[in-house]
């Protein structure tokens, strides 16, 4: 099956070397073109344009930053607007907000086109070891078809309905999990700050109900102030505003999330919106003392 693939980050660059490993062809397109190299010695082709990959496969994944960059590559000059018909499938599998994938769905069906969200759970490695959790909401046909790619891509895919469903679900799973490393970090820091040793509460944690995997996992970098990217920052705090946003919306008050989303805030202000989304530990800690 030839698919096309806009967007060669972190998460997009992995996802699309795990198609080419399991037999797919893949036509990539990237806003800075040089990152395309890798993925053509691995045996990719390149399209000039959002619009070229679009006329040229019947499926294109999107794996894009945020709203901004998701809307460009769609009502953008070259934009896929231009190329998309019938017959044509648009996944869009970044993490935006409901209105976002409306809007792009919207533009899309009217051309034509078939269109899902399909925004993901897990990071870096799950994406290199096709072990991501997509949850997809959109054109039932589409979902179907895509099922083959899905199952390379992930562990597990669900269907939820209507688009805006699946960006729904998870702005709600990326609040938790931003609070969470909150929690993470405030225990960190209290438990050094008292006297104790914070792998100590590393090791207590992992033996009890609150065990998990990104604490055992993050939690060891944490305490050497090692933040290399798996999920940068910056789209961590844009999840906390777009999940705050949700909740704004729905009148649901969230005061731990907007507590945790100020202190991703206060992080990127910091100069860390490119580390690892654990590096909000920097932002937590008390200033040491001249
Ligand atoms: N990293 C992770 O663990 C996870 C991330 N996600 C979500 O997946 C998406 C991608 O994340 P990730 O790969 O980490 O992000 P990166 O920051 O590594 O990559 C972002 C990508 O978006 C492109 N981009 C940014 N702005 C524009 C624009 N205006 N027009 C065109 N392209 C643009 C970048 O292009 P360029 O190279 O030119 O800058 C790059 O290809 C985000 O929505 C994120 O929230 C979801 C699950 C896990
Ligand atoms: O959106 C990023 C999610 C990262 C993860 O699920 O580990």
């Amino acid at each position: 099956m030839e698919v096309g693939f806009l967007g060669l980050g972190i998460m997009g660059k992995a996802m699309a070397m795990n198609l080419m490993r399991n037999g797919f062809k893949v036509t990539v397109w990237n806003r800075t073109l040089s990152k395309c190299d890798e993925l053509v010695q691995h045996g990719a082709s390149v399209g000039e344009t959002p619009a070229a990959v679009v006329k040229k496969c019947k499926y294109t994944i999107v794996m894009l930053s945020d709203p901004p960059a998701a809307c460009s590559v769609v009502f953008g000059k070259d934009g896929i607007l231009e190329a998309v018909c019938s017959g044509k499938g648009y996944i869009d599998m970044s993490t935006v907000d409901a209105d976002t994938s409306t809007k792009i769905s919207e533009a899309v069906t009217s051309k034509g086109g078939q269109f899902l969200e399909a925004p993901v759970s897990g990071s870096k490695k799950p994406a290199e070891d096709g072990q991501l959790i997509i949850l997809a909401a959109g054109d039932k046909g589409l979902y179907d078809e895509a099922i083959p790619i899905f199952d390379v891509l992930g562990k597990k895919s669900f269907f939820l309905g209507q688009v805006g469903n699946g960006a729904k679900m998870k702005l709600v799973v990326n609040m938790i999990m931003g609070s969470m490393m909150n929690a993470l970090s405030e225990g960190l820091e209290l438990t050094d700050k008292s006297g104790l040793d914070p792998h100590t509460l590393l090791d207590v944690l992992d033996l009890g109900a609150m065990a998990n995997p990104m604490f055992k996992m993050k939690g060891p970098s944490m305490l050497k102030s090692s933040y290399h990217p798996a999920f940068p920052l910056k789209h961590q705090q844009k999840d906390m505003r777009l999940a705050l946003a949700l909740g704004d919306e729905n009148a649901v008050s969230m005061p731990v999330a907007a507590a945790a989303n100020e202190a991703f805030k206060k992080a990127r202000g910091m100069g860390l919106a490119d580390m690892d989304f654990s590096a909000v530990y920097e932002a937590v800690k008390v200033p040491k003392q001249p």
